[in-house]
């Protein structure tokens, strides 16, 4: 099926800081180099960097698809090549409107957030994120309105995934852009809140749902986790 939907919302990614722009020293932040063990590191504050969960840690449009299919085998249904626009709902109400409630029906059910896959190279590369000098590395994930479920399960996903020191990473907010940090690695296109001007630079994490959108320069993309997402931490760090 060919289901053709206009991208019609506007690219308003935040804002990127001025080259070599980073946040504020924090005081003290030499003594918390978290390489050293010493206590006697580098002189900039520890890199601060986050990593959104669905979409770019975990597989939410690959399980969306497989738990449709499985449950509405008769329905039309948009294939991942097919995806356009961050709301799989929208796209979905865009096919019929009925299609709306039964495909939210699907990322409401018990067991759907626990079970999502997770995006190849995903955790290997927050892995070893902790593991780096000067950087600190925080999962920062909204939930659903709908939180019955979502939230306890984004939880224990990260434990099973990820382990216990990552569990105490979790930032659960619906405003990313109060969130502090040098880098924002997201999949939503355009991340909007309280804070018009956010700390982080977005990356954008290329999705089904996004690999369309054109990125207005200087704006740039990590294209799955064999990207150079290295290369994107060291320019972000204090010349
Ligand atoms: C409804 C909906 C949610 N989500 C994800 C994004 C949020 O997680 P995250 O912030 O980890 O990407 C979460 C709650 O909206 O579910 C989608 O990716 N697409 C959707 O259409
Ligand atoms: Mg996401």
């Amino acid at each position: 099926m060919h289901i053709h939907v206009a991208n019609t919302y506007a690219c308003a990614l935040s804002r990127v800081p001025e080259p070599g722009a980073l946040r504020p020293r924090v005081p003290g932040a030499e003594s918390r180099d978290p390489g050293s063990g010493i206590g006697m590191g580098s002189a900039a504050a520890p890199l601060r960097v986050l990593v959104d969960m669905d979409g770019v840690l975990a597989d939410f449009e690959g399980a969306v698809l497989r738990e449709f299919r499985a449950r509405f085998p008769a329905e039309p249904r948009v294939e991942l090549e097919e995806r356009r626009g961050f709301s799989v709902r929208e796209q979905y109400r865009s096919l019929r409107e009925d299609l709306a409630a039964k495909v939210a029906s699907v990322y409401e059910s018990p067991g759907f957030f626990l079970d999502l896959d997770p995006i190849p190279g995903a955790l290997e590369a927050v892995q070893e994120m902790l593991h780096m000098q000067d950087t600190e590395v925080f999962i920062c994930t909204s939930p659903l309105r709908k939180y019955e479920h979502c939230i306890v399960e984004k939880y224990k996903w990260v434990e099973k995934h990820l382990g216990p020191e990552f569990v105490e990473r979790i930032i659960l907010t619906r405003d990313k852009t109060v969130v502090a940090a040098d880098l924002l690695f997201d999949d939503k296109d355009t991340i909007q809140g309280a804070e018009p001007n956010p700390s982080w630079e977005h990356i954008l994490f290329t999705c089904c749902h996004n690999r369309h959108v054109q990125l207005p320069a200087p704006h740039r993309r990590l294209r799955s986790w064999a990207d150079d997402w290295k290369a994107i931490l060291e320019s972000k760090r204090r010349k």
